[in-house]
């Protein structure tokens, strides 16, 4: 039997661009990809299953090998640290995580509130900035929680600042760059090394080549 990798492909934001990437790599991918409410989606000429997860959830299918590989925002993957390799920069769905507030919010000192998608990377950046803070974990509509005095600041992902904008708030500190990434099952890339270097090799010429673009 023909040997199958299974992809994990996060839904959401980063779907469309990843799709895109892979059809300029070379995958034919069939038009219900982008229309299927299906969550395995196979393509057998190519020996590719196609499952499609929340974006969090990506690194858990690797990390446990019911996936072999799979793409996620490197937030996702500093907030997760799951046993994965991280082979190639995507270089999509670009964004970056950053510190922000009201105008005011550096003035208000200690036992400093600060509202989170990302708890772990939160406390990180603020233990080495030496600073304690308090870190109170949301799951979205993160930029109200100054707004409604839950929190003095937030640490949140910044696209457009559109976001910070509309609601009167202000990036204080970038924290890191964050793009889409390929992870791989350790186990998975000893086993089936010629499929996932087929994939890599393929995605990086499409990436290197739209370098200049
Ligand atoms: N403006 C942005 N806001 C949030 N994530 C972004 C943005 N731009 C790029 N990204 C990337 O997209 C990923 C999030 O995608 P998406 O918003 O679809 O998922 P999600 O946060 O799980 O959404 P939801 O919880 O609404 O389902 C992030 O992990 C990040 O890497
Ligand atoms: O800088 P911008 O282009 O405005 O993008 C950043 C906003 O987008 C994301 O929110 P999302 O739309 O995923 O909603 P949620 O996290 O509040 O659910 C992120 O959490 C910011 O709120």
């Amino acid at each position: 039997m023909k040997e199958r990798l299974t992809i994990a492909m996060p839904k959401g934001r980063i779907f469309i661009e990843a799709v895109e990437l892979l059809k300029k790599a070379g995958y034919d991918l069939p038009p219900e990809f982008d229309e299927s409410r299906k969550l395995i989606l196979d393509i057998e000429q190519a020996g590719l299953r196609f499952i499609l997860a929340k974006p969090v959830d990506v690194p858990t299918y690797v990390e446990h090998g019911v996936a072999d590989v799979g793409i996620a925002g490197k937030d996702v993957l500093l907030e997760e640290e799951r046993e994965v390799y991280e082979v190639l920069d995507l270089k999509i769905s670009e964004c970056y995580l950053a510190v922000a507030g009201l105008p005011d919010a550096k003035k208000r000192g200690v036992a400093s509130k600060v509202a989170t998608k990302y708890p772990h990377v939160a406390s990180s950046y603020f233990r080495e900035q030496g600073e304690q803070v308090e870190i109170i974990k949301l799951n979205g509509s993160i930029e109200l929680a100054p707004l409604i005095g839950l929190a003095d600041r937030i640490v949140d992902i910044v696209s457009t600042g559109r976001t910070l904008k509309e609601n009167g708030l202000v990036e204080l500190e970038q924290i890191v760059p964050i793009t889409s990434r390929l992870i791989v099952n350790p186990a998975s890339y000893r086993l089936k090394d010629q499929m996932i270097d087929e994939l890599v090799n393929k995605l990086s010429a499409v990436i290197e080549g739209g370098k200049g673009q």
